[in-house]
Order: structure tokens, then sequence, then C-alpha cells
């Protein structure tokens, strides 16, 4: 065998490599026509390397991002260094089917895409190659583990029963809104709230139907609260709402609507009916309160005070407003 011959054979291995890899391989002229189309290109587009070469790549896929391709390929060619862009920045340059079996569910092929300048022998940079990489694994794992933590963190933030926040979140947006009403001197109103003689709710019913009575509560709660109200569960059957902006009479007047749904609909748990009351304790914001643990106790003593008034009312401060 000749070196020529070697060199031929070489060459033809070469070749067939670059066929069969699995990336995408695309070689372009300045005017974007294809002069290499390569088998990874020819099975996930469709379109055959004899059909596309000499062609403009923009007359065959019209979905492309033109504009932005062109822009990526013309800093390639001037500044002659490879430019890289991750499926992160951009999920896919060639719009093709996902035909991995394990990722199966992702709606399309996650590509990462880098686009080389092919220097000719006078130094001069007539071609660019395009290199497609099929990452659709790895973007599904990624995606797959950023959902899962999501989760995680609603998870940890939230109460399993009810879906409100949980106390320690609670309590971490109520120290925030406090230091926010100290700054700016701010209206906010804190509420406390607590099932009446929910003890015999239990006893009488049982714990599940306690739960069901919990959950209502919850859902009664959200569906009269504003976007950025926070409401929490405080403890067992203890509610606690922090409502920004918001006036003394206002929140009075959505205490009040709240006590007045919740003793007017009872829960059906399918063998019973049960009818309760709630309590509300409500303290507005004021300077003399010191510390986020104060304005809870002030909301505690009015809750108290409600419960002392004979319960299924709503107390402020020391000022009770009973509105049946
Ligand atoms: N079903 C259920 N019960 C709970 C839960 N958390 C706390 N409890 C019960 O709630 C009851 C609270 O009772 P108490 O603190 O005496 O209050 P109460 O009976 O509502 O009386 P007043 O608040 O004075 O009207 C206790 O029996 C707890 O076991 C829960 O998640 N589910």
């Amino acid at each position: 065998m000749t070196v020529n011959q070697d060199d031929m054979l070489e060459f033809h291995w070469l070749m067939d490599m670059l066929e069969t890899v699995e990336v995408g391989l695309i070689v372009l002229d300045s005017e974007f026509r294809v002069h290499v189309w390569n088998g990874f290109m020819e099975n996930h587009s469709g379109v055959t390397a004899s059909r596309i070469k000499e062609r403009d790549l923009f007359a065959f896929f019209p979905d492309l991002p033109e504009t932005w391709l062109r822009r990526k390929v013309k800093s390639v060619r001037m500044l002659k260094t490879r430019a890289f862009t991750t499926w992160e920045q951009r999920p896919y340059l060639f719009h093709f089917r996902n035909t991995r079996p394990i990722t199966g569910t992702a709606p399309y092929m996650y590509q990462n895409l880098t686009i080389s300048p092919l220097t000719s022998t006078d130094g001069e940079v007539r071609m660019v190659c395009l290199m497609v990489y099929d990452v659709t694994d790895v973007a599904a794992g990624n995606m797959a583990l950023e959902q899962a933590n999501e989760q995680l963190l609603r998870l940890s933030e939230t109460d399993r029963l009810t879906g409100l926040l949980n106390r320690g979140t609670w309590e971490n947006l109520l120290k925030a809104d406090y230091e926010r009403c100290r700054r700016y001197g701010s209206d906010s109103v804190l509420v406390m709230f607590d099932i009446d003689h929910f003890k015999a709710v239990n006893d009488t019913h049982g714990h599940v139907a306690g739960d069901d009575v919990i959950r209502r509560t919850s859902e009664v709660l959200l569906s009269n609260l504003r976007h950025a109200d926070l409401a929490g569960r405080y403890g067992g059957e203890e509610f606690a709402i922090v409502l920004p902006e918001t006036t003394v009479s206002g929140a009075v007047a959505m205490c009040e609507r709240i006590r007045k749904v919740i003793a007017a609909t009872p829960v059906d748990t399918g063998t019973a009916q049960i009818n309760y009351t709630i309590s509300l304790g409500v303290a507005p914001m004021s300077k003399d309160i010191e510390t986020p643990t104060q304005w809870i106790e002030r909301a505690d003593a009015a809750l108290y005070q409600a419960k002392e008034g004979g319960r299924n009312q709503t107390c402020v401060t020391d000022v009770p407003s009973r509105a049946q």
C-alpha cells in the first residue's frame, strides 16, 4: 500500500465517522448555503444531504431564528473564534422531535450549539461549521431536579393539611412586614383567629372530621383574602393573617365576612353536619409595638377577649366589635 492510499483510507474513515457521529454537523458558506449535512441532520430533520446541498438553509427551515443565527455567525467569522450556546440560553436551534426513550416526556430535542470558523489555507474564514448536540437527557434531568427542588421548597414552606403558610414561614413574613411598617409608617393589621370549642368537634365527630373543619376554614379564609395578604396556620386550630396596607375597619370587615360565612355553612362530613364558629382578634400595627412578638401578643389578647366575650365574634385589641 502506498502512503497515498493510506491517506485516502484515513480520509474515508474520517468521512464515515462524520456521517455517523451522534452530533449534527453542518457547513455553511457566507450566504448560508449548505455544504455539509451529515447523517444526524438527515435522520432528525428528514431532509437528505442531496436535497439541501448548495441550497439556502433558511429556505428549508423558515422557523430558524434567522436574525440571531446571522449575528452569531457574523461574529464567529469576524473574530475567528468559536461560539457556544447552551440549551439553557436557547432550548434548541432546529425543532426536532425528542427521540430519546428515557426522556420521552420532553416535548422536543434540547440542543447545545457550537459554531466554529473553518479557516482556508490562505487564512480566510469562508465557511463555518455548526455542531448540534442532543442534550435532551441532561436538560430533562436538570428540569426534573429543578421541579423537585421547587416542590420541596413549597412543601417546606406550607402546611400539609391546609396548604397555608406554615408557622415558621409565616413568622418570617410577619417580621418582614413589621420592619416595613416601622420604616415607612405603613398601615398593616394582624389577625389571629381560632375555631371555637374545637376539642368538642374532635371529641364528637373524630379527628378526621376535625381535619375537614380545619381544611374548610382555610378554604373560606383563602377565598376572602387579597393577593398580598399573608395567611398561615399558626397552631392546631389557630390561624394568623397579616393584612398589609389595610385599615382597621377594612380588616374588621374582612374578619366579619369570614366569621359569618363559617357560622352560616356547616361542614358536611358525609355522616354529619358540623356547625361551628370562629373567634377573631385584630391588632393594627402601631408605633408603640416594639417587636413582632409584641404584635402577635396584641392580636392574641384581642382573640382572648373575643373568647371571653362569648366567642363567634371579632375583637380589635381592646375594643370589642360585634357585628352579627
Ligand atoms: N383534628 C385535628 N385536631 C387538632 C389539630 N390540631 C390541634 N387539634 C385539636 O384542637 C383542640 C384544641 O382544643 P382547645 O385548645 O381546648 O380549644 P377549643 O376546644 O377550640 O376551645 P376554645 O378555643 O376555647 O373555643 C385539641 O383537642 C387538639 O387536639 C389537627 O390538626 N387536627
